[in-house]
């Protein structure tokens, strides 16, 4: 992190600290889903319905992989900040630290964020400097691939229960040579001693509470709290670390593609300022010509789609000129007037 100086401080310390009582209530029944299950898809299904959130362990994404990762990141953020800003900025691919996107969001947060594409030359160019680190790049892209072939067993099971035809149709979306999918791993350090009297627990943020624009994300953090998502009726819950499972996030993409069956799912990260957090995401964007709007066989006769068609080129632009909390599909929303 920088060194903390006082002008840092008052730049942004303001917005970091929230004033909000009292800290969430843990989540108690967080889905927790076993592939192998017959009743898999149904059980997924009904996760993203209800919360747009659920989790799965026995993945089959080696702990020792994941954990190779980890001590790679942790190593990365470890060194001097001068060597790590030499990795940046995050425009929006290399190393940021306290700010996120570039429309003034701020976080307690350093973060690497990479293509996870290295297909796409312009994008495999532009994460270089950072896949670089050779031991770094070796675990990310092994424990990439790994989390990619879970999310198309997650995303074929729920295709089987909803009735998707062909059921690799979504999958296929990320499948696809030209995927705009990116990986991102984030340190919310521990606070400097001298801050942690100012700060109360929990109350720093960490990443702004926001939805992701992509299909799916997937994240795996190890076993500090301050993960939290948004339930349905607006309340904020924290979600237990469990650090062998991986995380599942529905995201704005998918609501579009299911025609708001499932809906994207508020999250947000308030940094626990006395131990550190590291996570790791993999985020399933298709390719930047891809038409999105609700898929035929998932709407029933005579219901209106509720979007404009867009590209994911044409929503990634327009999220990418937003702050972290605004509601990004209002854009793309069709007025009752103009539902076909
Ligand atoms: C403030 C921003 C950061 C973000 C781009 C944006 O303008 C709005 C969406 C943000 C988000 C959230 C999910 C992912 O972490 C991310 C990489 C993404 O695709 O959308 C970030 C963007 C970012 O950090 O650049
Ligand atoms: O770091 C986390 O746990 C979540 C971060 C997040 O939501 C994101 O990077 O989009
Ligand atoms: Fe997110």
């Amino acid at each position: 992190m920088v060194v903390l100086s006082r002008n840092v401080l008052d730049g942004h310390f303001p917005s970091l600290v929230r004033t909000c009582k009292p800290p969430a209530a843990e989540l108690e029944d967080v889905p927790a889903i076993d592939l192998l299950r017959p009743d898999a898809g149904a059980l997924l299904v009904r996760a993203c319905e209800d919360r747009g959130f659920f989790k799965v362990a026995n993945h089959g994404v080696s702990a020792e992989l994941t954990a190779r990762l980890e001590a790679e990141a942790l190593r990365f953020f470890g060194r001097p900040q001068h060597e790590k800003d030499a990795a940046g900025p995050a425009d929006p691919f290399g190393y940021g630290s306290k700010t996120i996107g570039s429309n003034g969001d701020v976080g307690w947060v350093e973060y690497l964020l990479l293509s996870a594409n290295l297909d796409v030359p312009s994008d495999a160019a532009r994460s270089a400097l950072l896949w670089n680190l050779p031991a770094f790049q070796a675990a990310a892209e092994e424990y990439v691939a790994g989390v990619r072939n879970v999310v198309y067993r997650v995303l074929d099971l729920i295709s089987d229960n909803l009735g998707i035809e062909p059921r690799d149709m979504l999958s296929s979306l990320l499948r696809d040579k030209n995927n705009d999918s990116c990986f991102r791993v984030n340190h919310y350090p521990a606070s400097p001693k001298p801050l942690q009297g100012l700060i109360e627990r929990r109350n720093l943020v960490g990443f702004g509470e926001h939805t992701d624009p992509q299909i799916i994300s997937v994240l795996r953090s190890n076993n500090t709290s301050g993960f939290q998502i948004s339930l349905r009726n607006g309340s904020w819950v924290s979600i237990p670390p469990d650090d062998a499972s991986l995380f599942f996030l529905v995201g704005d993409t998918f609501q579009v593609l299911t025609n708001g069956r499932l809906r994207s799912v508020k999250h947000r990260v308030l940094a626990d300022g006395r131990r550190s957090r590291i996570s790791m995401i993999y985020f399933g964007g298709p390719a930047m010509s891809q038409k999105i709007s609700p898929l035929r066989c998932l709407m029933s006769e005579g219901e209106e789609s509720l979007y404009e068609e867009f590209t994911w080129y044409k929503y990634k632009k327009s999220a990418y000129r937003s702050r972290l909390a605004d509601y990004r599909l209002g854009a793309f929303e069709k007025s009752k007037a103009r539902r076909n």
